[in-house]
């Protein structure tokens, strides 16, 4: 009896009750899985596009805590500005080309560029981040147990000759292209997932997205949404390249972090496609942008670049099905929104 009261920490011993109780330790582990006050998440290239777009919903929760991993390539503070100095988040400037040691429960693996100008700028460290960096980022996962989510691309189809890509459709792929730094690094980096999976035991997810538009995108990305809005607002004529009867299929940035999300706290690995099925020609793409945004625009058609998928449109079926997920935004409604975001930072006066 008189050891259970010890244990407990009740005893009536009077020696041990002068001997004033040294404070807690503060553990580092104190947010992690072992005591489930709060999630901790990684989230790599979390100052870009998709990123921080995905860290204000983890951080709206208020029930995660959020570490962001980006080396500022083509990610903003900017647009993080809201959360530093947050008790809940953190921001450091790291490449994932390099290790990183981090006690977490969660990581969101979005670090590489994904604008084809800015992956075809420095095709060596496009492809070391894709295979080095998702290596070091498994490496971590393994260590402290953390279930990790790639968001791999639907350029792991490549020029698609199965339309619309299901996930079982193995891809097209030109493997030493201007493009391959790109497609084949995800490629990589999904088999490293796979490898870490079956070999350790990981817990993986899969994302393939397809084009994502919306708010925050580099004004000078060099993707078509945004080159066609920036361009519609200078009173610059929009740059169709040739042929303009390739396809795309956008989806709305609020809507991709919601599929994200879905996938991460669900029970499927992946890999899942994640798009918006709506499939439109660049020429279409162009005279929405004109008929929304800026009656006026003239279009030019211009010389494309090597290897440009002549289709793509996701089958999400398998997004429907195992997470409840499809977009809920129409490309009418969201080329507005983003018009709008790129009006303020262009500063151009509403007409
Ligand atoms: O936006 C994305 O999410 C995707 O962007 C790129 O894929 P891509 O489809 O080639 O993206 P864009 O550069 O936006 O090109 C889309 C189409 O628009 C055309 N385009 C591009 C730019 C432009 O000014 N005008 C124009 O007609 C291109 O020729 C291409 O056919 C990346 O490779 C993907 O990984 C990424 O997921």
């Amino acid at each position: 009896m008189a050891a259970a009261d010890s244990s407990n920490g009740a005893t009536t011993n009077a020696s041990s009750q002068a001997v004033p109780r040294p404070p807690p330790t503060p553990s580092p582990l104190r947010y992690s899985k072992f005591s489930q006050a709060k999630l901790r998440i990684l989230v790599t290239g979390g100052a870009g596009f998709i990123g921080s777009h995905l860290v204000d919903r983890l951080m709206e929760s208020g029930n995660n805590e959020v570490i962001v991993a980006d080396n500022f390539f083509t990610g903003s503070k900017d647009n993080l500005r809201k959360w530093i100095g947050h008790p809940n988040f953190e921001l450091i400037r790291h490449d994932v080309t390099e290790t990183l040691l981090v006690e977490v429960d969660q990581i969101y693996h979005l670090a590489c560029p994904a604008s084809p100008i800015f992956y075809k700028y420095n095709p060596v460290k496009t492809i070391k981040t894709n295979v080095i960096g998702t290596l070091n980022m498994l490496g971590l996962a393994k260590r402290v147990g953390a279930r990790i989510l790639l968001t791999s691309t639907s350029e792991v189809y490549g020029d698609p000759l199965e339309h619309p890509q299901k996930e079982e459709y193995w891809g097209n792929v030109n493997p030493i292209g201007v493009r391959s730094c790109y497609d084949e690094g995800k490629r990589v980096a999904e088999t490293l997932m796979f490898d870490y999976h079956r070999q350790h035991g990981l817990e993986i997810r899969i994302a393939r997205i397809f084009n994502t538009y919306g708010p925050r995108m580099n004004i000078d990305d060099g993707r078509v949404v945004s080159n066609f809005i920036a361009q519609a607002l200078r009173g610059e004529e929009l740059t169709v390249q040739a042929p303009g009867t390739q396809t795309r299929s956008f989806c709305y940035v609020s809507d991709m972090v919601d599929g994200l999300i879905r996938l991460m706290e669900g029970e499927n690995t992946g890999p899942i496609n994640l798009g918006n099925p709506g499939e439109f020609t660049m020429l279409e793409l162009a005279e929405a942008v004109k008929e929304l945004i800026e009656p006026s625009a003239q279009l030019k058609i211009t010389e494309n670049t090597p290897d440009d998928p002549r289709m793509r449109k996701p089958d999400i079926t398998k997004a429907k099905t195992l997470l409840g997920w499809e977009p809920k935004v129409s490309l009418r409604e969201g080329l507005p929104r983003m018009a709008e975001d790129f009006r303020l930072r262009l500063n151009v006066p509403k007409k």
